[in-house]
């Protein structure tokens, strides 16, 4: 597999709607999602959706840490989640500050539920349902928002 590159702004993937992951895809996808957590690392991201680097497939990580922006994040390690669902939204929502590696050197503070139930599968197929409040409940918003074609300044307040 070539090098992967993070498709920016005005790449007409970035406004598709992802497509579906079956079980029987999850492991030949193994070595791109291996390069996609690569890839991520190398730009200081705290997430990134297939989309992103032009696989339009319903899949992205979640890897919040402590940053500047965001000092007091929870450290997780890098998440993937497949097929990833939201099942309940907080009607509380917070603005907060985003950026996003398709959109480099733009920052703009956007609206999100402040807790959110959700639902993935991972790579070993299990079914993961749980709660997720805060900067990681506003990643995956966003990188959930990457799986319908909608970016981070569709929604800048
Ligand atoms: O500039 C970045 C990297 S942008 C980033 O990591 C995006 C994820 C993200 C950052 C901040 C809030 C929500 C989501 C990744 C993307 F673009 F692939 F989705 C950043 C990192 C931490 C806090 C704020 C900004
Ligand atoms: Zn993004």
């Amino acid at each position: 597999m070539d090098a992967l590159t993070i498709a920016q702004l005005g790449n007409p993937i970035l406004r598709q709607q992802a497509e579906t992951l079956t079980p029987s895809q999850y492991n030949d996808y193994a070595p791109f999602f291996a390069e996609l957590e690569k890839i991520m690392l190398e730009h200081n991201g705290v997430g990134i959706a297939a989309p992103q680097v032009s696989e339009s497939v319903r899949a992205f990580i979640v890897a919040s840490r402590p940053n500047p922006r965001y000092p007091n994040a929870p450290m997780m390690a890098p998440t993937l989640m497949l097929n990833p669902e939201i099942t309940w939204q907080s009607e509380e929502t917070e603005k907060d500050w985003e950026g996003c590696l398709s959109i480099p050197g733009m920052r703009a503070k956007v609206s999100r539920s402040t807790h959110i139930d959700v639902r993935y599968h991972t790579l070993d197929g299990e079914v993961v349902s749980t709660r997720m409040e805060g900067f990681i409940a506003r990643i995956f918003q966003h990188e959930l928002d990457h799986l319908n074609g909608i970016v981070f300044l569709d929604r800048a307040d």
